[in-house]
């Protein structure tokens, strides 16, 4: 497949209230200062034990009502720093600012102010869809009848009605992390902190999600922090997007933003059949410069270089030995390549 437009965005967010004209959200009252924030880790016990340095110094400025995102690989630190916010971890060093409160010195705070959904959310388990979403409405202070009307709405919005009674632990993957996320959605937080909340879900259940999100930004003014290694959910739904890798934040702005940083590139694809003909000197001069992840080379470079080369390619005979070809504008994938990340941990469906 050949494809020179950039994809197009499957759910557009409504904006933020107070956005201005351009794609850059309006710079409006702080929600979240992280400044030099340090965490460390133990593995292993005894002589044996390292210390991994899973947060190495974050500095983050989250506004009230955007739409953040951390973007990064398996192991790069961006759970750690969630928990932290969510008053869930204490960091080593550093100060977390979450709506003017010193969430280092009062983390139980955290709890007031932030709907959080980890990873793994196995709390919930043994109940029933509605009853672990009312449960959670009732932990978090509402009294029965509303905490019901919450429960009822967005079992609704996010179309669960028809597991509403099945256990958590019956349902699969995808509609228990909806479940969960309903579960998040309810008692009024002004923050919302979700981590990889879309995993495992169906580009359905993805749309509600991204629709109840961005009810609750317009509506409510909610400040939306999102971990993804998902770039395409990444370009279509985040506000701005810090790209973490090794525990650090390597750039931060919008997605388009970022993109302008390799904006002078096309992104090459191309996938073998089987093995690279690396015999041939076309394939051979790629090979040192292309990502691989199994068959699928990735490639950066200018627009023309790129015309040429799959002319070369097309046109000889490593032709017979391609399955598929892409050529496309380039994504926050390729930024974060740009900027010495590692791609192999993101996802790209
Ligand atoms: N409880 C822990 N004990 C020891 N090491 C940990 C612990 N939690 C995280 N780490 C390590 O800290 C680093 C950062 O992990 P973290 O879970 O924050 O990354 P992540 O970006 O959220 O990764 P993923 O995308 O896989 O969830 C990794 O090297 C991880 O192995």
């Amino acid at each position: 497949m050949t494809d020179l437009a950039p994809t197009p965005a499957p759910h557009a967010f409504p904006a933020p209230r107070a956005q201005a004209d351009d794609d850059r959200p309006a710079r409006q009252e702080g929600c979240c200062t992280v400044r030099g924030l340090v965490r460390t880790h133990r593995r292993g016990r005894g002589r044996r034990a390292t210390v991994v340095r899973a947060n190495d110094g974050i500095d983050l400025d989250i506004a009230r009502g955007e739409v953040f995102g951390l973007l990064g690989p398996n192991g790069a630190g961006k759970s750690t720093l969630v928990r932290q916010l969510a008053g869930l971890l204490r960091p080593d060093a550093g100060a977390i600012d979450l709506l003017g409160h010193d969430l280092v010195r009062s983390p139980h705070l955290a709890s007031r102010l932030i709907g959080y959904l980890g990873q793994e959310s196995t709390a919930l388990d043994e109940l029933p869809v509605a009853l672990a979403v009312e449960t959670t409405a009732r932990l978090r202070g509402l009294d029965r009848a509303r905490a019901r009307a919450e429960r009822d709405a967005v079992i609704e919005e996010l179309g669960l009605a028809p597991l509403a009674d099945t256990p958590l632990r019956r349902l699969s993957g995808g509609q228990r992390r909806l479940a969960c996320v309903a579960a998040a959605l309810t008692g009024d937080r002004p923050v919302l902190i979700l981590d990889e909340p879309t995993t495992g879900m169906d580009p359905v259940a993805r749309r509600a999600v991204w629709a109840a999100l961005g009810r609750r930004r317009a509506e409510q003014g909610t400040t939306v922090l999102l971990v993804t290694h998902n770039v395409l959910e990444a370009e279509f739904v985040l506000d701005r997007v810090a790209v973490v890798d090794r525990g650090r934040v390597i750039a931060c702005d919008t997605p388009g933003g970022l993109k302008a940083l390799v904006a002078d590139d096309v992104r090459l694809e191309l996938v073998w059949r089987d093995e690279p003909p690396e015999d041939l000197p076309v394939v051979a001069g790629l090979a040192a410069r292309a990502t691989r992840v199994g068959r699928r080379w990735t490639l950066r470079m200018p627009a023309g270089e790129a015309r040429e080369l799959l002319g070369r390619i097309t046109g000889g005979p490593a032709l017979a030995a391609l399955d598929d070809f892409r050529l496309t504008t380039p994504s926050l994938e390729d930024v974060y390549l740009a900027l010495g990340g590692r791609g192999e941990g993101l996802v790209r469906t």
